[in-house]
């Protein structure tokens, strides 16, 4: 365990963001209010286009909500940056750095001392199977190894909160599926506050504790899910009925609302 990481609490409450395009108002974010609680995995839910990622960028303090705040652990950090640890589609690994040195010079950068980030790196890498292609540099690694190790990156920064942003929505079926089993075992260890953002109904719900259902932009929360599975959850929990009704429910809510794509 990375003794540095404490899982934090997340709090959005009454977010409003608007964008100016060709001299109109463009409402994203119509009042969104939710939470992720400390060693919790939540998953917001949405079609394309329903300002998931406006949502990060706010959390993330790069830009600021019109309206609303944004509190980690009982602190307000609304427009605050280096607040959480992000995990994007593409795993963006620096070619000219090998793997385990792009681990530690990210949590160098985030304020963990060299030789306590290298033996972190070592250590992490090991544990997770990588031990070997530690020095190697990212393009030896398939996309599935680079986004393991990106996922490891975001893991081990000590930020209180991780927002995974579709981390595996490049990634064949095959890869994708593995990467679901693969993260489902390493989270249930290592458990940390964690948002993350998937248009497939089936990835959160196995993956999750709770679902935000967006609607399209503006967007609102429609629903709110707690997912009833069992933990350690099984990776083949798909196959349980249960599963299959609450997938038909959530398709339903998103049909009604003319957003039933990216399933
Ligand atoms: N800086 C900006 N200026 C103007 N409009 C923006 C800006 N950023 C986002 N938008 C608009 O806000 C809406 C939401 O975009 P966003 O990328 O947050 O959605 P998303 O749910 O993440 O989409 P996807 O699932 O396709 O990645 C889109 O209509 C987009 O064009």
């Amino acid at each position: 365990m990375n003794d540095s990481v404490a899982p934090g609490k997340l709090v959005l409450a009454g977010i409003r963001k608007r964008y100016v395009r060709e001299g109109r108002l463009y409402p994203v974010l119509d009042g969104i209010s939710l939470t992720v609680g400390e060693g919790e995995f939540v998953t917001l839910l949405g079609p394309s286009g329903s300002g998931k990622s406006t949502l990060f960028r706010l959390i993330g303090g790069v830009e600021r909500p019109d309206e609303g705040r944004i509190s980690i652990g009982g602190k307000e950090t609304t427009g605050r940056r280096g607040q959480i640890s992000y995990m994007p589609q593409q795993a963006s690994l620096f070619p000219w750095l090998s793997v385990a040195a792009n681990i530690s010079s990210a949590l160098v950068t985030a304020g963990i001392e060299r030789r306590r980030a290298a033996a972190l790196a070592e250590e992490w890498l090991e544990r997770i199977g990588l031990g070997d292609v530690a020095g190697a540099y990212p393009h030896v690694l398939s996309g599935g190894m680079q986004q393991r190790v990106s996922f490891l990156r975001a893991l081990l920064m000590p930020r209180g909160v991780m927002c995974l942003d579709e981390p595996f929505a490049a990634l064949d079926a095959l890869t994708r599926a593995e990467m679901q089993t693969w993260l489902l075992r390493l989270w249930e260890e290592e458990r940390r506050s964690v948002l993350f953002v998937t248009h497939s109904i089936e990835e959160a719900l196995t993956l999750s504790d709770r679902i935000y259902v967006l609607s399209p932009a503006p967007a609102r929360v429609l629903r709110e899910i707690e997912v009833p599975f069992a933990r350690p959850r099984r990776a083949d929990v798909w196959t349980e009925p249960d599963f299959v009704e609450l997938k038909q429910e959530v398709l339903g809510l998103l049909a009604r609302r003319g957003a039933a794509h990216g399933v």
